[in-house]
């Protein structure tokens, strides 16, 4: 039996990333463009604001009028008009003028500050003030957000919610992002059934297709179902190959390792794939094996569900949003402090799924329950990744440890561990 060699996680990403070929833009509606990556940079097409205007709703003054004004020593304003907002005023404010402005409304020529209505008392003909304003007091300026032809969002940047509403705001009704990859999802193993079925003695239901589609649909890949295959060479190598025929990347999970019906491996073998390892020094995953075949990926995860979930964030996850062009495609990576005591050694580098919390003494990660690498329901109730390198044991609540956020819609530059 061929014994495997593992190689460092942070090697197996490097390997991967090495190969990732990004792909070419395109234009899209703005609507459809969320969880897209930016092919071009936000430029700022004008200010933000685009004009001097009203943070508050109040009147509109000449602040050198307010000059003098006590509490013994009101000053009143006459008011000339209103100006809500989307209108402009008619004229200029002159000497002891005001006009009732609204919130957002351009501040009328001659004005320069703004007096809220809860600092007036209301006359006759217009309010008094008791105190002076400054010039530009209470103004929203003109280009304080953005000025015309600053680059606000680099290319590479994820879009989201509030991207959406810079791209809206300087008119982008089309706006160009990356092509996404095409990724197939194919389980292997004859113990599958589906969903539906009603279990029999020695099956399980498929849980690994679920997640893994569920999975990409997070990171805002589209995926080809492939469904569930058993484990018979022929028959899953045709699929295979189709597979990689009609996709970008195929993700498999299950018959990775060295058993007798683990048939990845020849299949890789058969088709001419180059692997880039099928062992790596971690904990899920071991038997994670990456091979590509041209620019194409084929992500042989673990039939073990964390090994598989942990497999597809570490190694699927970046090469994909990469080949987006996504400039941030790692998860985001913290330091916690452990919430209770993991004694066990770690002989590979550990991935324990677990749930952060933010407590009075910092943030907080503790193990999300059963943790073997065969375990479903720890994956279901964790919200990241304890990280304990390899060559470490015994620690102790309050040690600190590395934290991967799972599910974060920011990514990270670099691979930090
Ligand atoms: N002699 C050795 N045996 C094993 C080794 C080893 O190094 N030497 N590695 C172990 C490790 S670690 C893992 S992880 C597993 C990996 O196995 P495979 O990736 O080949 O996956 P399968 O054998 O197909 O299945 C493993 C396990 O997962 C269940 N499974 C498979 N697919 C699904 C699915 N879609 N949904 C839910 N569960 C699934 C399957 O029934 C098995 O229980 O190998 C160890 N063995
Ligand atoms: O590859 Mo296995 O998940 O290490 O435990
Ligand atoms: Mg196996």
């Amino acid at each position: 039996m061929e014994i495997r060699k593992p190689i460092p996680v942070a090697d197996a990403v490097m390997h991967i990333m090495n190969h990732v070929k990004k792909l070419g833009a395109e234009t899209i509606v703005l609507e459809q463009s969320i969880g897209r990556v930016l092919a071009e940079p936000i430029v700022a097409r004008h200010s933000v604001p685009p004009f001097n205007r009203s943070p508050y709703d109040g009147f509109a003054i000449r602040a050198e009028d307010s000059k003098g004004a006590s509490g013994d020593n009101r000053l009143e304003f006459t008011v000339i008009g209103e100006i809500g907002a989307g209108y402009v005023g008619e004229r200029p404010v002159e000497k002891k003028e005001a006009y009732r402005i609204m919130t957002g409304a351009q501040i009328p020529t001659g004005a320069d500050a703004v007096v809220m209505f809860e600092q007036t008392v209301e006359t006759e003909s217009g309010f008094t003030v008791r105190k002076p304003f400054e010039t530009g007091e209470n103004i929203s300026f003109k280009g304080e957000d953005a000025a015309e032809g600053d680059v606000l969002i680099v290319e590479g940047t994820l879009i989201h919610a509030g991207t959406i509403a810079l791209l809206a705001t300087f008119g982008y009704a089309e706006v160009s992002v990356y092509q996404q990859p095409v990724v197939g999802v194919l389980s292997t193993g004859t113990e599958l059934l589906e969903v539906t079925d009603e279990l029999v003695p020695g099956k399980i239901r498929n849980s690994n297709g679920p997640m893994v589609k569920a999975q990409l649909t997070r990171a805002g890949v589209p995926f080809k179902e492939y469904g569930t295959t058993k484990d018979d060479l022929d028959a899953c190598t045709k699929l295979v190959e189709r597979a990689l025929e009609e996709t970008d990347a195929l993700i498999t999970t299950g018959g990775v390792s060295v058993g007798d019906y683990d048939y990845l491996p020849t299949i890789y073998e058969r088709l001419g794939a180059t692997v880039l390892f099928n062992k790596v020094a971690m904990r899920p995953g071991s038997v994670t094996t990456v091979a590509v075949l041209g620019d194409k990926f084929l992500f042989g995860l673990s039939g073990n569900p964390s090994a598989c979930f942990t497999g597809f964030e570490l190694f699927a996850r970046p090469a994909l949003l990469a080949m987006m062009g996504n400039r941030a495609p790692y998860l985001p990576h913290l330091k916690a402090y452990l919430a209770e005591d993991f004694t066990k050694p770690n002989p590979f580098t550990r991935f324990v799924r677990a749930v952060w919390k933010l407590t009075e003494n910092g943030l907080a990660a503790a193990p999300a329950g059963f943790n073997k690498s065969n375990a479903v329901s720890s994956i279901a109730r964790g919200n990241c990744l304890i990280v304990l390198p390899s060559g470490t044991r015994g620690y102790s609540a309050g040690d600190e440890v590395d934290l991967l956020l799972i599910g974060s819609e920011q990514g990270a530059k670099d691979w930090v561990l």
